[in-house]
């Protein structure tokens, strides 16, 4: 799935990530309506608003880019109804040819994360037959419990051809609460990289970079430019452009000099676009325009800071 994903950097030329966290609060009224009046104001209701807003968004830039991000919170606050949104844009995403990476935040001990695996990226037997419930292509990882709640992940990953992001360092204004400690003199997002290329070693793809990345937040560049030599191998997911804060500019050095090795994640900017002042000419009835552009921005502001760093 590395190489898939690769593949299809090079041939959007776009480094990016949409992220499919579709609070209701960004739904605009004629979406939230038309749900409501079929299903009531209810939890099915909010659930038909949110994949229907996330069918508009992805038919409208699918073209533009490699890969899509649902984070499963936005849809399981919903419960069960909102599960079943997440599925079925997780299948619709694939049906447009989307790499789809599930941001699940899982890991546990061995037999925990092993279900999470098999739920996830892998299938489940039921009596004869065979299901992959939700079947993303990589899923987002915790890393705290260590290899053995790591393993089932990367053992599904080289059966099932997936792949996993995980936490190496995160976005968050607490982040270093934990990950920037000195541990034997070194910070332990470090440590954690280290750990990324062991677990990564024998998941190596054709196009030269593994299936296990990790997760480096947009909004630490100076940690980002170290962790990037750490992992030559891993590519890095870097969330924490646009809404919290990280700029093209911040990026360059997330990047190998081949020009790869890092996908950039941005959600609210993407998909509330229409709410910020520079897309609100489009209006809340062309969300869906209103995000293309903003892709379009985020391609050139990227593309730009790689041309300029050259
Ligand atoms: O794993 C992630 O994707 C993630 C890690 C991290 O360090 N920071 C972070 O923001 N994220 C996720 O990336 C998305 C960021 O959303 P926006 O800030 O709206 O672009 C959310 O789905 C977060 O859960």
């Amino acid at each position: 799935m590395i190489d898939k994903l690769v593949a299809k950097i090079q041939k959007t030329n776009a480094p990016i990530v949409v992220g499919l966290d579709p609070m209701l609060a960004y739904v605009p009224d004629h979406i939230k309506e038309a749900a409501y009046r079929e299903h009531g104001e209810t939890l099915k209701g909010a659930a038909e608003a949110i994949w229907e807003f996330n069918r508009r968004i992805v038919d409208a830039v699918a073209d533009l880019i490699p890969a899509v991000k649902p984070q499963i919170a936005m849809y399981e606050q919903f419960g069960i109804e909102g599960l079943i949104a997440f599925q079925k844009t997780v299948s619709y995403c694939k049906s447009k040819d989307l790499v789809v990476i599930g941001d699940v935040k899982r890991g546990d001990i061995g037999s925990t994360s092993a279900a999470y695996a098999a739920g996830h990226l892998g299938h489940v037997e039921v009596g004869g037959n065979v299901y992959a419930p939700f079947d993303e292509d990589f899923i987002t990882v915790n890393p705290y419990l260590g290899t053995d709640g790591i393993k089932p992940f990367t053992d599904i990953c080289k059966k099932e051809n997936k792949g996993l992001f995980i936490l190496v360092k995160t976005s968050n204004p607490s982040s270093g609460e934990f990950q920037d400690r000195l541990v034997d003199g070194r910070p332990l997002y470090e440590l954690v990289a280290d750990m990324v290329n062991q677990w990564g070693a024998d998941l190596t793809g054709s196009c030269g970079y593994s299936a296990v990345g990790a997760v480096v937040g947009a909004t630490y560049p100076e940690i980002g430019k170290v962790l990037r030599k750490v992992m030559p191998k891993s590519y890095i997911l870097v969330p924490g452009y646009g809404a919290q804060g990280g700029k093209g500019a911040d990026l360059a050095h997330y990047f190998n000099e081949d020009g790869l090795g890092a996908i950039v994640n941005s959600s609210r900017g993407i998909i509330a676009a229409y709410k910020q002042e520079a897309y609100a000419s489009f209006g809340a009835e062309h969300f869906e325009e209103a995000s293309r552009q903003a892709v379009l921005d985020m391609i050139a502001d990227i593309d730009g800071a790689l041309k300029a760093a050259k």
